[in-house]
């Protein structure tokens, strides 16, 4: 079910819950593990039969668990979670296939006679998959392929080969960018907290919870702190971060305590457990939405204060006259961020031109090219290819781009541009 935009009258949260049909649920490192290593098999066996039941519901779930380095640093016989990049890498690959196997066995245990045939299918995914187009429609469609199948597709990131600079870290980024592939209808964040509290509760014992919030609203970030448990990556910040970044596929969030019994099936019954993030924005277009899923662009363009207008008011596209100055090194194609003189990122988009090209574009005189319509003109990012942030720094929908045909993936096929939204 997807939750309508700009209604006058919101869907209640029941039935926004009730009714979702595609949920992304992501299980943290502070639930999987109560020391930091090792894993809580008796709450995996919990979690499995929920996600039973929700399948008996006959809705689709995509888990994303963390818990690949806790359990490898365990069954190597550490003491504790390594620091150093070579070592946690060990320890997930290890750690990795282990979670697995034990999601599978026990998703096997806890299933009934009636039920029909159900199993894991692992997918690891890296930055790379996201920011590469063709490999994020590939992750795409092996994700639908694998829903269609009725399989649980269990998502971690590949942390055996992550480093940092490629590394997206932690798991509820992962998850919101699932949500963002999928158009998830519902992100449930199962964490060692009840939901969103008006402080972080392991520090302040006068925090209020917080029961319904907007994603995105810029007030939640300040409020929300950064690691807590010490054994999760990303802390509450990630959380809400995440919660915005699922918005924009039209997904609401719920962030809730995994240890709450039942909590999937309640959430299911329309039970209002946990803090729920309302959707309040307009959706982007799934391709606008890859824009603005990458972490990291590989250069800048930064625009005079006519172009700044241009791109935010009037919608157009990026002509080479509105450009000041280029930074870092790109090619065509590539992501590159749009920045006002300030610093501030306005837009990104998919350039039409190398760096060096549009180096020698700058190095003629603003004079030159007033006068030379062929380079003052030239489009360095189209406007179907550009994603405006708005003041939140949040991304927002501008042009409408041409409906490329819906797809319907098959094994083996190459990905496909395309899709419901798109
Ligand atoms: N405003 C807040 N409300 C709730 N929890 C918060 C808040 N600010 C920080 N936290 C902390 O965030 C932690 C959860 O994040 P994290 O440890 O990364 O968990 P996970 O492994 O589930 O992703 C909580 O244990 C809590 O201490
Ligand atoms: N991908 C890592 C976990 C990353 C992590 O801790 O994320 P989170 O559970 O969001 O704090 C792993 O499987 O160990």
């Amino acid at each position: 079910m997807r939750q309508r935009q700009h209604e006058a009258v919101p869907t209640p949260r029941a039935d926004v819950q009730a009714q979702a049909q595609r949920w992304v649920v992501k299980i943290g490192s502070s639930l999987l593990t109560n020391d930091g290593t090792g894993l809580d098999l008796a709450w995996i066996a919990r979690w499995m039969e929920q996600i039973r039941h929700l399948h008996r519901a006959g809705k689709e779930v995509v888990l994303v668990s963390s818990g690949a380095v806790s359990a490898g640093t365990a069954l190597l016989g550490w003491s504790q979670r390594p620091g150093d990049l070579a070592s946690r890498q060990a320890a997930a690959s290890v750690g990795q296939s282990a979670l697995i196997h034990h999601y599978e066995k026990i998703l096997q245990q806890v299933a009934r006679p009636e039920d029909p045939p159900l199993h894991c299918g692992q997918v690891l995914l890296t930055h790379d998959e996201l920011r590469n187009r063709k490999r994020y429609l590939n992750a795409r469609n092996i994700l639908r392929v694998l829903l269609d199948r009725n399989v649980l597709p269990v998502v971690n990131e590949n942390d055996a080969i992550s480093y940092r600079p490629i590394q997206l870290g932690d798991n509820d980024t992962l998850a919101a960018m699932v949500c963002n592939l999928l158009d998830a209808d519902l992100l449930v964040l199962l964490t060692d907290q009840d939901g969103l509290f008006s402080a972080d509760p392991r520090r302040d014992p006068d925090a209020c919870f917080l029961a319904e919030v907007t994603a995105g609203d810029p007030r939640l970030e300040a409020i929300a702190g950064g690691g807590g448990s010490g054994v999760g990556t990303g802390g509450m910040l990630a959380k809400v971060k995440a919660a915005a970044r699922a918005a924009r596929s039209g997904t609401a969030t719920v962030i809730a305590h995994g240890r709450h019994p039942d909590i999937l099936p309640e959430l299911v019954e329309g039970k209002a457990i946990g803090t729920f993030f309302r959707v309040r924005r307009p959706v982007l277009k799934a391709r606008k939405r890859w824009l603005s899923d990458h972490l990291r662009v590989p250069g800048s363009l930064i625009l005079d204060d006519g172009a700044v207008r241009a791109l935010r008011e009037k919608g157009r596209s990026l002509l080479s006259v509105g450009v000041l100055r280029v930074e870092g090194e790109f090619h065509r194609g590539d992501l590159v961020a749009c920045r006002a003189q300030d610093g501030r990122e306005i837009a990104r988009g998919l350039i039409d031109l190398d760096a060096s090209v549009m180096r020698r574009i700058l190095g003629h005189s603003r004079a030159e090219l007033e006068q030379d319509p062929t380079i003052a003109d030239s489009v360095v990012i189209h406007r179907d290819n550009l994603v405006l942030a708005d003041p939140t720094g949040d991304w927002t929908p501008r042009q409408s781009s041409r409906q490329p045909p819906v797809s319907v993936p098959n094994p083996g096929q190459e990905p496909q541009e395309g899709g419901a939204t798109e």
